[in-house]
């Protein structure tokens, strides 16, 4: 997993560099691999102008040393304080303008100069303006064409409105960032090191997946639920639902039925023993009486459970779903979206990820808060960022899918944390590679099974290379 530092990561990083006397040296590293960067952009060296706008802190010393390392390869550079851009630019055009104003150390709202329309821009490090924990802007930004991220990414490169400042993001000295980082951004390449492989002597109930879900009315989110888990190798699923039955002639045949008589806990308890992870929530319902029936199933049941929707939001305070998670004997993941999360912890104030974090820790389960990108908090402090996905998965269902996906990994025996980020991406993907113009949640069902295939076939050829 790649990177992604905070402000205060990058600043201590930078303390121990001047400690150590060695920032000369890497702003000099750096300079030099910026400027390769602009030659790239650029087509070549020969009869290019470029014009950096510098600062006076450590991201305009970047801008100074990529200037004389632009010199070095013949490019003719002009470096200019943010104050003096409006008078050379009486002259010539620039080919590129560089951004070298305020990086990681923005303290103050910025007022950024006007740059002329028509020349692309390149940030250093992050666009000046842009909130580097958040992606907030803080008074106005650059809009940059391309950013050069030093190190690891920032969050304000991740999250609106700074992602959609940043424009193309293109990796500088990826190896420049503080060992510290407790925060990854996902990967497929990440997904191909930690897919589960099931013994050849597995059979149906390896991989068994419960999914309590579905009300009369409510059949959809419970079913698709149900499909999720199917799409990355359950090997059977139950759905127990207070459905009712005519509401399931449709239904696909390899999901067994269960009618659920009331909401009285025990045989849901009972019958869970045989499951290795349940989905609790979709389309439930949320009744004082279901809200008790889930506070049940989460104390008495052993296996993993996802709980999503209706399974999390009849918790309306945070306090009263820490209390029930502490007497868990099981691992949990929660998967709320940003109203369903403030419903229950109440409104973020400043940056999701904090909030999420937090939430994780104090409650002992593994948060994911859906969202562009979707955020994975583990109760360890550990965070991981999903980036893959497409504006099209808002859809209804898409997020029952993922609730089932995660509950098909961990029937097969991957930790809360690892089924979680790694079903956020699949799910992302997945998403994205559909080419119909709105993703439903039945062709996000297609797109999952078949991205999960070509995961399986690359992790099991690797299995036998071993
Ligand atoms: N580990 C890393 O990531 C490294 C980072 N480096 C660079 O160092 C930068 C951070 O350097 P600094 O900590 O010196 O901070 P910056 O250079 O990003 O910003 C600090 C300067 O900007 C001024 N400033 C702050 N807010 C402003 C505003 N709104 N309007 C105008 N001026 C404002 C401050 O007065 C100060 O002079 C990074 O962004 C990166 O470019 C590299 O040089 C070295 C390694």
């Amino acid at each position: 997993m790649e990177s992604v530092v905070t402000i205060a990561e990058v600043a201590n990083y930078d303390r121990e560099l001047a400690r150590r006397g060695e920032t000369g040296e890497v702003i000099d590293r750096v300079g030099f691999a910026l400027a390769q960067t602009a030659v790239s952009l650029l087509g070549g060296s020969y009869g290019r102008r470029v014009l950096i706008v510098a600062g006076r802190g450590n991201n305009g010393n970047d801008g100074r040393s990529m200037a004389i390392h632009l010199g070095y390869l013949g490019v003719a550079v002009t470096v200019v304080k943010p104050e003096e851009l409006e008078s050379v630019l009486m002259g010539p055009s620039p080919d590129l303008i560089v951004d070298a104003m305020v990086g990681t150390g923005l303290s103050r709202p910025f007022d950024p100069p006007k740059f002329p329309e028509g020349i692309p821009v390149l940030s250093i490090d992050i666009p000046s303006g842009v909130g580097g924990d958040t992606g907030e802007i803080l008074g106005g930004a650059v809009r940059a064409d391309y950013t050069a991220v030093i190190g690891g990414f920032k969050f304000g490169h991740l999250f609106a409105p700074g992602r959609d400042y940043s424009g193309q993001l293109v990796r500088v000295l990826p190896t420049l960032a503080p060992a510290v980082s407790q925060c990854h951004i996902v990967t497929s390449r990440d997904l191909e090191a930690v897919m589960p492989q099931l013994p050849s002597d597995s059979h149906k109930w390896s991989a068994s997946v419960m999914v309590v879900g579905g009300s009369p009315g409510m059949r959809g989110a419970a079913s698709f639920g149900s499909a999720g888990a199917m799409a990355v190798g359950a090997g059977i699923v139950h759905l127990v639902t207070r459905a009712e039955p005519t509401e399931w002639l449709e239904h696909p045949d390899e999901v067994v039925v269960d009618r659920l008589e009331s909401y009285f806990a025990e045989p849901v308890v009972a019958a869970s023993r045989r499951f290795r992870a349940m989905v609790v929530g979709p389309g439930l319902g949320g009744s004082l009486q279901i809200g008790n029936f889930v506070r049940r199933l989460l104390i008495d049941t052993d296996c993993p459970v996802v709980l999503d929707a209706d399974g999390l939001t009849c918790f309306r305070d945070g306090s009263n779903l820490a209390r029930t998670l502490t007497r868990r004997r099981a691992s949990t993941v929660l998967t709320p979206h940003r109203g369903e999360f403030e419903r229950v912890f109440g409104a973020i104030e400043g940056s999701p990820v904090v909030a999420c974090r937090q939430a994780a820790i104090d409650l002992g389960a593994v948060v994911l808060l859906k969202g562009s990108p979707t955020i994975i908090a583990d109760p360890s402090g550990a965070v991981a960022l999903s980036a893959a996905g497409t504006a099209k998965l808002a859809s209804a269902g898409t997020g029952d899918v993922l609730a089932g996906v995660i509950a098909g990994l961990l029937a097969q025996g991957m930790s809360a944390y690892e089924a979680a980020w790694v079903g956020a991406y699949m799910h992302g993907a997945a998403g994205a590679g559909v080419s119909t113009g709105k993703v439903t949640a039945t062709s996000l069902v297609d797109a999952i099974a078949h991205y999960y295939g070509g995961l399986h076939c690359v992790a099991s050829a690797q299995e036998l290379l071993r």
